[in-house]
């Protein structure tokens, strides 16, 4: 059995900083921190999946940038795959209208700071490490020293 699907969660930086979302459901991940997105559906890119996904769980107008190299292992059948993403000019300011409960804006000192769901950690230190060089958004990873005034 070699089906796979893909999901695809968004590195949405805007000035800075990095989106987080918290699940409101299902059950089992719900209180936990993730990249927002969703599935992608037969027939559709990646990035149209990313951009539907963001308009409709947080009712923004985005656009994807570029893909964080690497995939991520999911609950079978499902690989999660991150895209850098921008709000357009003019888009509102995300809201937590599906999936969501809260959402934080993190700057590169509290990436840290939020309960991410386990499978994202090394996505979200992957995608900090591509963004890094660009958006000056750089953390070492959980459990690592704050350096004051670093
Ligand atoms: N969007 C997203 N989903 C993730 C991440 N990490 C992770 O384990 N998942 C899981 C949660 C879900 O089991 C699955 C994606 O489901 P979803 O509920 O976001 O996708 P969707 O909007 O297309 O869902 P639906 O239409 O079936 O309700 O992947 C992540 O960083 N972002």
């Amino acid at each position: 059995m070699s089906e796979r699907i893909v999901v695809v969660g968004a590195a949405l930086v805007d000035d800075g900083r990095l989106l987080a979302a918290r699940r409101s459901a299902p059950v089992e991940l719900a209180g936990r921190w993730e990249l927002p997105g969703g599935k992608v559906e037969p027939g559709e890119t990646a990035d149209a999946a990313l951009v539907r996904e963001l308009r409709e769980e947080l009712g923004v107008d985005a656009e994807a940038d570029g893909r964080v190299p690497g995939e991520w292992p999911l609950k079978s059948p499902y690989v999660l795959q991150v895209w850098t993403a921008r709000l357009r000019p003019g888009s509102a300011a995300p809201e937590p209208l599906e999936d969501h409960d809260e959402l934080r804006w993190l700057r590169p000192g509290e990436i840290w700071d939020v309960n991410w769901l386990d499978q994202d950690v090394p996505a979200v230190r992957q995608t900090l490490a591509h963004l890094g060089a660009a958006e000056g958004l750089t953390s070492s990873g959980p459990g690592a020293e704050e350096v004051p005034g670093a």
